[in-house]
């Protein structure tokens, strides 16, 4: 069946697009020979969108770089952005639809919509054009923008695309002094949730000079901190709702003021950027084990080692969340702890 030549599906989008409309926008791709995908967008009317969300608002430029990637292997798919003044009301779409004619800049012969209630305004705005409804009991995957701003992304994380998932899992991260549990209970805590982790890169950098942990220099940091992070971002693609992160920036400029008492204004940058949704700090009460890579396990320097650092995370205004006790208490504490996460 031809439909027409040209076609347009638009939206708003928000918070994302969902598997709904990369199902509406890949059927209409077939039925026409270009498909122009309009982000139509109002961020003062769409931070209202948000206000009894668990979700923060989201900027149209996201918005246009999702779907840029999710069509990016079809070339006959553009998008486009447009300012659209909202109040909620159809009369809104006059305007908008003025915009949307000038971006697409030649005759629209189709709009694509999962919605009849759509074809009044849209024969009105639209007069040459045929409305094609796509699934509109949206049975094939039974989703809206309205739940997943309800809700959040979390509880609907199957209706994500990949490309989108990485940006709203969670990010956990574990601090602590030296030989507090981390590693193992980063570890315990991504096989229990069926999930990634990232293990501390500073031990992988001196384990693969053959250990060396006493002899550290300057320059070893901020490598340390830019392998870290990069790691940080590999495992998010691949993280199943949450990442479990081993030790972070902060943890990096401690260690640099314990072996050379220096601090690093490329780590401070490092660490203004960090954005985690949970701190884990485990405090020094398990007892100390040298594995053979490790420099401050006298008990009085581990307390004032870890004074050290509670001093740096308060700094910066740190909600973390203090865990101690034996191993199977800081377990219990840690997964209360990501539940009540995962459950906003
Ligand atoms: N000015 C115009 O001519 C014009 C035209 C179209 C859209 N718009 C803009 O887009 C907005 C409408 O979009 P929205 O923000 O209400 O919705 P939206 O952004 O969530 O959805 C966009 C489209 O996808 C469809 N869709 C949503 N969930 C689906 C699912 N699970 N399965 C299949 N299809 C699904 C919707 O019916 C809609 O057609 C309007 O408020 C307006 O801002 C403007």
């Amino acid at each position: 069946m031809t439909y027409g030549k040209v076609g347009m599906y638009g939206g708003k989008f928000l918070p994302c697009p969902h598997l709904g409309h990369v199902y509406t926008m890949i059927q209409a791709s077939t039925k026409v020979d270009e498909l122009h995908i309009i982000v139509s967008h109002d961020t003062s009317y769409e931070k209202k969108l948000f206000l009894h969300s668990p979700l923060d608002p989201i900027s149209y430029v996201n918005r246009i770089r999702w779907w840029i990637q999710l069509t990016r292997d079809l070339p006959h798919v553009h998008v486009h952005e447009i300012y659209e003044e909202q109040t909620g009301l159809f009369s809104d779409w006059v305007k908008g639809s003025e915009a949307i004619k000038k971006v697409i800049g030649k005759p629209i012969d189709v709009v694509f919509s999962s919605e009849t209630a759509y074809s009044t305004i849209f024969a009105e705005l639209y007069p040459t054009a045929k409305h094609v409804v796509i699934d509109e009991k949206r049975e094939t995957y039974p989703i809206s923008g309205t739940q997943i701003r309800t809700d959040g992304a979390i509880k609907h994380w199957h209706m994500l695309p990949k490309t989108i998932q990485p940006y709203f899992a969670k990010q956990v991260v574990v601090v602590g002094t030296e030989s507090c549990g981390k590693s193992t209970l980063v570890k315990n805590l991504a096989l229990l949730f069926n999930t990634v982790y990232v293990e501390e890169f500073g031990r992988t950098f001196y384990e693969k000079l053959g250990g060396c942990e006493g002899l550290t220099l300057p320059e070893d940091y901020p490598e340390i901190a830019f392998e870290h992070k990069y790691q940080e971002k590999m495992a998010l693609q691949q993280a199943n709702k949450v990442l479990f992160i081993d030790t972070e920036a902060t943890v990096t400029q401690y260690f640099l003021k314990l072996y050379l008492n220096q601090q690093q204004a490329i780590l401070d940058e490092i660490i203004k950027m960090q954005r985690y949704d949970l701190w884990l700090f485990l405090e020094p009460d398990v007892k100390w084990v040298n594995d053979g890579t490790r420099t401050f396990g006298e008990q009085q320097q581990r307390e004032q080692n870890h004074q050290l650092l509670k001093r740096m995370l308060d700094q910066q205004h740190i909600p973390y969340i203090s865990i101690s006790g034996n191993y199977e208490q800081r377990l219990q504490t840690a997964l209360q702890h990501v539940h009540a996460l995962l459950d906003e």
